[in-house]
């Protein structure tokens, strides 16, 4: 857990080992004691280098042993000893220092990292804080106001931004390790006072309390509900008005509010649920480490749309040679243009140069005979696709993969009109694809493990969270959308309005309401597909009753909205209204309002108050219900997958953990109960229905979300 070697006769130097990051479990906190306490002891030492095994200085406390007892040495009373101790200590920084792995540098009396490290106290972002003397040592070390935006933002730096911070003593492209050695025999001599960071004194802003005002402010806006970056705030007060040792008191108080929350335990799973999702596996026993994903050097995109233009960014900006294909000059020239302009402010953000020379714009799709991608991202039009699909067949050579960017049609279908079915998946990207990190790995039946993890790999290097879903319409994100829309307008046919709902929503900590969000998304998408599947126009049987479609309620309030051509924010006009078309400023519209009570009295429906928890309880226990009928149908194997699909791509909040997670911290019980009660009074609505799994599991005792899986039977997994 750490190894102990004297270097250069007189240089205790302690390595830290636990792959792979060396985090600080009960056993690295042990052995670091142990290894601290022989080197001050040892005469023959007269200093003492902390590393990391591996390249990585330390990751931090061991994440996984949150949720069990506390055990082993307590680490502010051995960073207090490290700190206090009378020979010098240097921390050789590579990798990572963050977190509590960042504090324990900060108690050495020097710092020296490589060039390419990162550092940073990253605890905010899993709803606790750095309670290892952090948010007491850093304000005293770079003062307040950049000890507050790192702390409360828990954003990683690079080594040059904490030398210009004065975080660290010396930058190296060497090795960190053999240099600290050096730098340490040379601070044999010196005297420490001044390199104990708890002894220094907080160097304050003479506005502190407007300051913390402003950023507490800033905090709750950015991350409405969220208790962490609060408590942060106040800690670093602390340090700003106390005493290291009183500071360090109330740091570990605060802490004591965090570290058992709800908040902390959400955000605890989605930082392993995101990790769990790249490990995909399919019922045949290939998954994520036994199939060997194919190189792709070259890739073509299919249509230049808002999605098609996104991908070539995506793709572009990772190296990745790109030929867009249009259908027309017209819309060739204006993709173009918009990808180079998005391009170049993509590049000039990151400080470097674009892309462009991967770039090549084409009418014809003969030009892709020897790409070993092409993404098809057409209009959304099961017989346009087709029709490019077939072509593909043709035109490409027999290796090349077959993606579709389609949001919820048949992979399988389109598989099946090309030469080779085994290399067609889908990719399915989200609107803005260079910006949405969410990529929903889509498999068909005859998807091959080798295109899955072809797919999987690209979008990890893309940047993006990939997850294998099976194929279903809509897959897991949108199939699981409709419920949730479904209940939202249900809702404004019982009484409520957009805004109350979008707030209900947004104050749970949704990124935007399901109004906002339609608006953004644009309602004619929504309005085409009910087209296509007769849920409107002229395939409805006459005689059906308005508010009922095949033989359930059906609210047609969206699509009276779309005849009116409001589209959304890209009309102007949509649940709301806006500035212009194109415009983001939504405004409550009079026009909304009086659609609603016409169609409340044309249907002789008393509204009714409604309040925020029937809002919170409809749409979102609606929602995990089909998630845990996606779970039954083996359109996601496990429910983090689910979970990280609703973060990355639908703005759950993270501290709620995604709807599978939130439905098991209410309780399943409580959520089958509810959905029971509504169900009842809304029987023609089966979407609220409470799902098998869930009375199985509620059966079983409610176990938590890593167990559920063991209760699904996966005979018809389509993984
Ligand atoms: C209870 C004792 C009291 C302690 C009091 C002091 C309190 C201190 C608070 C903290 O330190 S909280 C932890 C702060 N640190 C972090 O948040 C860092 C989290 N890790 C990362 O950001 C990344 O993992 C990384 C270090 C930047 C490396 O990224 P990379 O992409 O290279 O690898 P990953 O796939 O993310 O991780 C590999 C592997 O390691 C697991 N892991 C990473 N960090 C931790 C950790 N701190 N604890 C436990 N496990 C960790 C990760 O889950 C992966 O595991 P897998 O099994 O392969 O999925």
């Amino acid at each position: 857990m750490a190894r102990y070697e004297l270097v250069k006769r007189s240089v205790a130097l302690i390595t830290l080992t636990n792959p792979p990051v060396n985090a600080l479990s009960s056993a690295v906190r042990h052995a670091i004691a142990k290894s601290m306490e022989h080197a001050l002891n040892d005469p023959k030492v007269k200093a003492v280098v902390i590393c990391g095994e591996n390249g990585r200085f330390c990751g931090g406390a061991d994440i996984r042993e949150f949720a069990g007892p506390l055990r082993g040495p307590p680490l502010v009373p051995l960073l207090d000893a490290i700190e206090a101790g009378e020979k010098p200590v240097v921390a050789a920084i590579e990798g990572v220092a963050l977190g509590g792995g960042f504090e324990l540098a900060l108690v050495c009396h020097y710092r020296i990292v490589h060039f390419k490290a990162r550092l940073g106290l990253p605890e905010v972002t899993l709803g606790i804080l750095p309670a290892a003397g952090g948010t007491q040592r850093l304000p005293r070390l770079i003062g307040i106001p950049a000890a507050l935006e790192l702390i409360t933002t828990g954003r990683h730096i690079s080594a040059q931004e904490a030398l210009k911070l004065g975080i660290v003593d010396q930058v190296t492209e060497q090795n960190a390790c053999e240099l600290a050695v050096e730098f340490a025999l040379r601070a044999v001599a010196k005297p420490l006072s001044s390199r104990r960071v708890s002894m220094l004194t907080t160097p304050c802003p003479p506005d502190l309390d407007a300051l913390l005002e402003a950023v507490t402010m800033q905090v709750k806006r950015k991350a409405r509900g969220v208790m962490a970056p609060l408590a942060c705030i106040q800690a670093v007060r602390a340090a700003a008005t106390m005493p290291y040792s009183k500071g360090i008191k109330r740091e570990s108080e605060l802490m004591a509010t965090l570290f058992n929350s709800g908040q902390a335990r959400a955000l605890q799973y989605c930082f392993f649920a995101q990790r769990t999702a790249g490990k995909w596996t399919l019922p045949s026993g290939a998954q994520w480490n036994n199939s060997k994903p194919r190189e792709i050097r070259s890739a073509a995109i299919i249509g230049l749309g808002t999605m098609g233009r996104g991908i070539v960014v995506s793709l572009a900006r990772v190296g990745i040679s790109v030929i867009a294909v249009e259908s027309e000059k017209k819309l060739l020239e204006t993709g173009k243009q918009m990808v180079i302009g998005m391009l170049e402010r993509d590049a000039k953000r990151r400080g470097v140069s674009a892309s462009l020379n991967l770039l090549k714009f084409t009418l014809s799709l003969q030009d892709l005979k020897d790409v070993d991608l092409v993404i098809e991202a057409v209009f959304e039009d099961m017989a346009l696709k087709k029709r490019v699909f077939q072509e593909l067949s043709k035109v490409c050579r027999p290796a090349t993969l077959l993606c579709t960017n389609t949001s919820g049609l048949d992979v399988d279908a389109l598989a099946g009109v090309t030469d080779r079915p085994h290399l067609v998946v889908g990719m399915h990207f989200f609107s803005p694809a260079h910006v949405m990190k969410l990529l929903e790995v889509v498999c068909g039946p005859r998807s091959s493990s080798e295109t899955i993890a072809t797919a999987m790999s690209l979008g990890k290097r893309m940047g993006k969270v990939s997850v294998a879903v099976g194929n279903c319409p809509g897959f897991v994100g949108n199939r699981m959308l409709k419920p949730y829309l479904d209940q939202a307008t249900f809702l404004l046919e019982e009484g409520a309005t957009p805004e109350q709902i979008d707030k209900a929503l947004e104050d749970f900590g949704f990124a935007m309401g399901v109004f906002r969000m339609s608006d953004l998304a644009g309602l004619d998408v929504g309005w085409r597909v009910r087209k296509e599947s007769g849920l409107i126009g002229p395939d409805v049987d006459p005689k059906n009753p308005p508010r009922r479609r095949q033989g359930r309620r059906y609210c047609p309030i969206p699509d009276m909205v779309c005849e009116q051509g409001r589209f959304g924010q890209k009309t102007g006009r949509g649940w709301y209204m806006y500035d212009k078309p194109g415009g983001t400023n939504a405004k409550p519209d009079p026009l909304i309002q009086n659609l609603l009570e016409m169609y409340r009295s044309r249907y002789g429906i008393q509204p009714r108050n409604i309040s925020d928890q029937e809002i919170i309880e409809r749409c979102l226990f609606a929602l995990a219900n089909e998630g845990f009928r996606i779970l039954e149908d083996g359109i996601a194997a496990r429910p983090e997958d689910i979970d990280v699909i609703y973060l990355f791509g639908y703005g759950f909040p993270r501290h709620g953990g995604g709807p599978m997670f939130y439905a098991s911290m209410v309780g399943l019980e409580r959520v089958l109960e509810r959905l029971e009660h509504y169900h009842q009074a809304h029987p023609d609505v089966p979407h609220l229905e409470p799902s098998p799994l869930l009375k199985k599991l509620v059966a079983c005792g409610s176990p938590p979300v890593q167990k559920w899986r063991e209760h699904i039977k996966t005979m018809h997994s389509h993984l």
